[in-house]
């Protein structure tokens, strides 16, 4: 059975093009309210909660006048770092200010050794890896963090990443193969796989039934080879215009959008594009992914 698109699929846009949890001097005067005023204007129903947003109270407040909705928020996971009794009570408190929110999806990634943030370590060649045990660790972690989420109505959402431990198809393979499917979900980031491994359809495909959540980040592939043949870290490739939203890259949303749609796909899907907004404009970005989404994804549908 496909998608009732209308329905069954909520669009939303992250805090990322406006300001950058992993680098928080970028876009700093973009407050919470012109961001989530720039989300409606561009007409999406939602978003992610940034690292600089306030607690629920103030949060609903400002999402209910604009009426915009919480999609989930980004966790990083410490399982092998501090062992899954100590992660596991940062990741509830965390469920519980989601569920404050009423957002469905806990995004988890195992930020163990990353080096998403380091500034020397080249972003194509020098990823994280797990031992055997670490990774036994992780994935026995990760069962418990869905067992913590369904007590809140939450779904956790494991995000494949540039640089950490799972950031291959063949990691995310083995993560999959080895967590509880009622317990941990996929979060599918276009992005983060077509610069991983070039193919993005291949996780799609395989793991459609997992996937619980979405990112939309394009790719501009000449900015990429640059990048690469400079080994640049992740944030020198971002600030330098290696993502961007879709429709403006050379990724094509058609095959993955019709594969999330052919299965039957109910949930969000969020619009990510890091860049540096001094240079992209985060609202004229947003305007350019949702009328890419609308006339070469939805229309027709
Ligand atoms: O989902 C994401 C959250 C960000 O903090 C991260 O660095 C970005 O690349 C991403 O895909
Ligand atoms: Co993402």
């Amino acid at each position: 059975m496909s998608s009732n698109v209308k329905e069954d699929i909520k669009w939303g846009i992250a805090p990322i093009g406006w300001r950058n949890d992993d680098i928080p001097s970028i876009g700093k005067d973009n407050n919470l309210q012109q961001l989530l005023s720039d989300i409606v204007v561009a007409g999406f129903q939602g978003t992610e909660v940034g690292g600089f947003f306030p607690g629920p109270e103030k949060l609903n407040y400002e999402l209910k006048l604009r009426n915009l909705q919480i999609a989930g928020q980004w966790f990083s996971s410490f399982i092998i770092r501090d062992g899954i009794e100590k992660a596991s009570e940062a990741f509830e408190k965390h469920c519980q200010y989601l569920h404050a929110l009423n957002a469905p999806i806990a995004v988890v990634s195992e930020q163990t050794y990353t080096i998403q943030r380091s500034d020397t370590a080249n972003i194509f060649t020098d990823k994280a890896h797990f031992t055997d045990k670490e990774w036994d660790e992780v994935c026995k972690g990760l069962n418990y963090y869905g067992e913590i989420a369904a007590k809140y109505g939450i779904k956790v959402a494991y995000h494949h990443h540039m640089g950490t431990g799972i950031q291959t198809k063949e990691e995310t393979d083995r993560l999959m193969a080895n967590t509880d499917p009622k317990l941990v979900g996929l979060l599918y980031d276009t992005g983060h796989i077509a610069v991983s491994d070039g193919d993005y359809m291949s996780l799609l495909n395989d793991h459609i039934d997992r996937v619980v959540h979405v990112h939309f980040k394009d790719v501009r592939r000449n900015k990429e080879k640059e990048c690469r043949e400079k080994g640049l870290t992740f944030q020198d490739s971002f600030l330098n215009g290696m993502f961007t939203v879709p429709g403006d890259g050379d990724l094509d949303f058609k095959p993955v959008f019709d594969k999330l749609v052919a299965n039957n796909y109910k949930g969000w899907i969020v619009v990510e594009a890091e860049q540096d907004p001094a240079k992209a404009n985060p609202l004229e970005m947003a305007q350019i992914a949702h009328k890419y989404i609308q006339e070469h994804l939805i229309e027709g549908k």
